[in-house]
């Protein structure tokens, strides 16, 4: 697969919490390889890709970026075309004056995803280092977004056709998860919720019996949690939940195929219930001074959400004292998601604007 084109991209990555910046950085390193890049990613804990990615990828050497040896070893190799620091994250300094040896290295910063307008304007601008590690070089800043104006989103060539593919049926019942034909699948991937309880309560009280699907951690714990104070919320009335194990990647993108409804959080899981073109509740990553209102609203305005869905959406992210309205999985809502993803897939997805970027820049 690799050319005597392909060039050697390090990323390097520093997990914060929870799972978004590795699975962010994990997704960019096997898409690249799989375009016969080479890729190293260093990281400075990899136990998620233990259920993430058990196989690894070709092409992709993952590297312990604490360990010393892992260090010394890198710094005698020759410098990669391409560094990509993962939202903003420091690479060790004895690798960068290592890597700034190299004439033409193109140092791309990574950046969070948002909709709001900054974006657009910050997309591509330069950064040039004059101190330390590094100076000399010009960083750039990269940022993924939901217009052409932005670096687009992560989407593998070919995610639609694996997606038309999809059996729902087959893929439930390999996983073992009971299922009857009438049921309405809903998936839950959050933090905590201040509106967890109440979902539980509409989808108990619904007149259509619906699945919840679980997953592994934060959500699995919040829901068991309010099992705990009212232990009967357990396959009462019309809500049937299973709890799922940790999924790998490709298989959680499973699930968003497999569902009427996708809850998701954070950034990666919001790209890839985007892509699976179902309704979808995004739990934002929520931050002290409450600038995670102004980048919700952004992203609702993006999307054209309609009132009902808005409105879902802040009280599911505990804006204000908003009342939980009722999920729809039909009607607006499905409608809304198909358009976003209509306007997506017209545009240039991330890897192949990163790529022209490198050789443009470089
Ligand atoms: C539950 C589950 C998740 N995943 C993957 C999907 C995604 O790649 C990843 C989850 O990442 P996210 O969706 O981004 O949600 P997240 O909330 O885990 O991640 C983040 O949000 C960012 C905005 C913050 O900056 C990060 O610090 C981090 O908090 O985990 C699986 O592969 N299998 C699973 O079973």
């Amino acid at each position: 697969m690799q050319s005597s084109q392909s060039k050697q991209w390090d990323i390097f990555c520093k997990v914060i919490d929870n799972h978004g910046d590795l699975g962010v950085c994990w997704r960019l390193a096997r898409q690249l390889a799989a375009l016969g890049e080479r890729v190293r990613l260093w990281i400075d804990d990899a136990t998620a890709l233990g259920w993430m990615a058990p196989s690894g990828h070709d092409g992709v050497q993952v590297i312990d970026w604490l360990a010393p040896s892992a260090l010394r070893a890198a710094v005698a190799q020759p410098a990669p075309d391409v560094l990509i620091e993962g939202f903003g994250c420091d690479p060790a300094p004895e690798l960068v004056a290592r890597f700034a040896e190299r004439p033409g290295i193109a140092w791309i910063n990574l950046e969070y995803l948002s909709a709001e307008p900054y974006v657009e304007r910050l997309h591509g601008l330069p950064s040039p280092v004059f101190k330390g590690p590094g100076a000399g070089l010009t960083k750039r800043f990269f940022y993924p977004g939901f217009t052409s104006a932005t670096g687009g989103l992560l989407r593998e060539p070919d995610l639609m056709e694996r997606r038309s593919r999809f059996d729902r049926a087959s893929w439930l019942s390999a996983r073992q998860i009971p299922w009857r034909q009438d049921e309405r699948l809903v998936s839950l991937f959050c933090y905590e919720p201040p509106a967890l309880a109440g979902l539980l309560a509409r989808l108990a009280e619904n007149r259509q019996p619906t699945r919840l699907l679980v997953t592994a951690g934060r959500a699995a714990q919040a829901v068991q949690a309010l099992q705990g104070s009212a232990p009967l919320l357990h396959g009462r009335g019309a809500l049937s939940i299973s709890y799922l194990p940790y999924l790998t990647q490709p298989d959680f993108d499973h699930l968003l195929w497999a569902c009427d409804l996708n809850f998701v959080r954070g950034e990666d899981s919001l790209v890839r219930a985007l892509w699976a073109g179902a309704p979808l509740i995004w739990q934002i990553y929520p931050q002290d001074d409450d600038a995670h209102h102004e980048k919700l609203n952004a992203w609702l305005d993006w999307l054209g959400a309609p009132p009902s869905l808005r409105l879902f959406h802040h009280a599911w992210n505990g804006f204000g004292d908003t009342a939980l309205p009722e999920p729809e999985m039909h009607g607006p809502w499905l409608e809304t998601a198909r358009d976003a993803r209509a306007r997506l897939l017209a545009q240039d997805d991330l890897i192949t604007q990163l790529r022209k970027f490198v050789t443009q820049k470089s």
